[in-house]
């Protein structure tokens, strides 16, 4: 805010120069949603404004403005991040804030360096609005509303959201949250019966105890407590070996396909990569593919990165062939979402072409 403030200031001296893209103007027409705020957010807001003024000491300055500007950054700001999807900060880009948001967007929104770029992963008719996320697409539509309903203040009434409630949303959001069936071999997902005492197997009709899910949703908390704490302790060690456990829990309580196993497999892979583990690295990262094509559209950025991540890993541990189908996989859709142009990609176009150079190599000496 402090700097959005200079900014402003500079430019009305004429000290730095006022662009069609950077200009105080564009903030004003940003959407504020003040009226919509709740009593607690307003006092912060205005005692952070109050910070500012202290800050800046300029005698023009309007509090109640500031405190504004408050709340168009929470509705409008966007997460920068680096190419591998990774936060780096926030920032405000006033151009980029007149997109609206789908839980089917037609872009993306990539950064390259401090560049915010816009890019089509589909084909998008004349006429027809721009849309990107703002929001992790994963979850059930229920969550994802509330989502947005906190954060931007308005209910999502896109080709997904407008199913909430129907068979299909149900049966989505049961499989995304809900539970597993008892049958090992059954991928039906649940739902709680009349009486409330379990959930049934939609598939199979086989009914889980309420109590028995209960318990093992109780462990996994409080292992995962367990597991925060040896993580923000540095003991990297202790915290895979925690999350290996949970990961075992969550295969009993959840469905196959559901988020939070695949969160906590992201999290494995994370720390193992980290522990210079590669081949567990490898299997993990290989078990949320499935996953990830389920729960993302075809050209989203994070399925191409985990390609990429899965390719990396398997020439790194010498299977040549697999890396080059993991990272053709990879360049296929982040060409899309991140261009070709940027090192990041160049980085990957040579890593597929050493990949394939490799293989010829490792052809011609088995054919000698
Ligand atoms: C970054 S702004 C987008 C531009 C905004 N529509 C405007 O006119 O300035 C975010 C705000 O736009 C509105 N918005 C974005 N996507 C929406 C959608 N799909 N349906 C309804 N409102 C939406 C919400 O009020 C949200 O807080």
């Amino acid at each position: 805010m402090v700097k959005l403030y200079l900014r402003r200031k500079l430019q009305s001296e004429k000290v730095i120069p006022t662009t069609a893209t950077d200009n105080y103007n564009l903030v004003e027409a940003l959407v504020s949603h003040m009226p919509d705020i709740d009593e607690k957010q307003l006092v912060l807001y205005a005692q952070m404004a109050n910070l500012v003024n202290f800050i800046l000491q300029q005698p023009d300055i309007n509090i109640k403005e500031i405190a504004e500007n408050f709340s168009k950054f929470a509705c409008n700001a966007h997460t920068i991040c680096d190419s591998e999807l990774i936060p780096l900060g926030t920032g405000l880009y006033p151009v980029i804030s007149i997109i609206n948001h789908s839980c089917l967007p037609n872009s993306v929104l990539v950064f390259e360096g401090r560049l915010a770029v816009i890019r089509a992963v589909q084909h998008i008719p004349q006429g027809a609005e721009v849309l990107i996320s703002y929001i992790d697409t994963t979850g059930s539509t229920m969550t994802r509303q509330k989502a947005l309903k906190e954060q931007y203040l308005f209910t999502c009434a896109c080709p997904r959201c407008i199913k909430l409630g129907q068979s299909d949303d149900i049966q989505e959001s049961a499989v995304l949250e809900g539970y597993r069936c008892k049958d090992e071999g059954c991928n039906g997902f649940l739902l709680r019966s009349s009486d409330d005492k379990g959930f049934i197997c939609q598939q199979c009709g086989r009914v889980r105890d309420k109590e028995e899910i209960r318990k093992i949703a109780s462990e996994v908390k409080s292992m995962s407590e367990k597991a925060l704490m040896s993580l923000s302790s540095g003991n990297q060690l202790e915290a895979v070996s925690m999350h290996q456990t949970i990961e075992k829990l969550q295969r009993k309580l959840c469905h196959p396909f559901s988020i939070s196993l695949m969160q906590t497999r992201e999290k494995v892979l994370k720390i193992l990569m980290e522990l210079q583990n590669w081949r567990e690295a490898l299997a993990y990262c290989k078990l949320t593919i499935p996953v990830y094509q389920r729960v993302y559209p075809g050209f989203h950025p994070l399925l191409g990165l985990q390609y990429y991540t899965c390719g990396k890993l398997e020439w790194f541990l010498g299977d040549t062939e697999d890396a080059i189908k993991s990272m053709t996989k990879a360049m296929d859709i982040l060409r899309i979402t991140h261009g070709t142009n940027t090192p990041f990609m160049r980085d990957l176009l040579m890593k597929l072409e050493e990949a394939h150079a490799e293989a010829s190599h490792k052809l011609s000496c088995k054919d000698e």
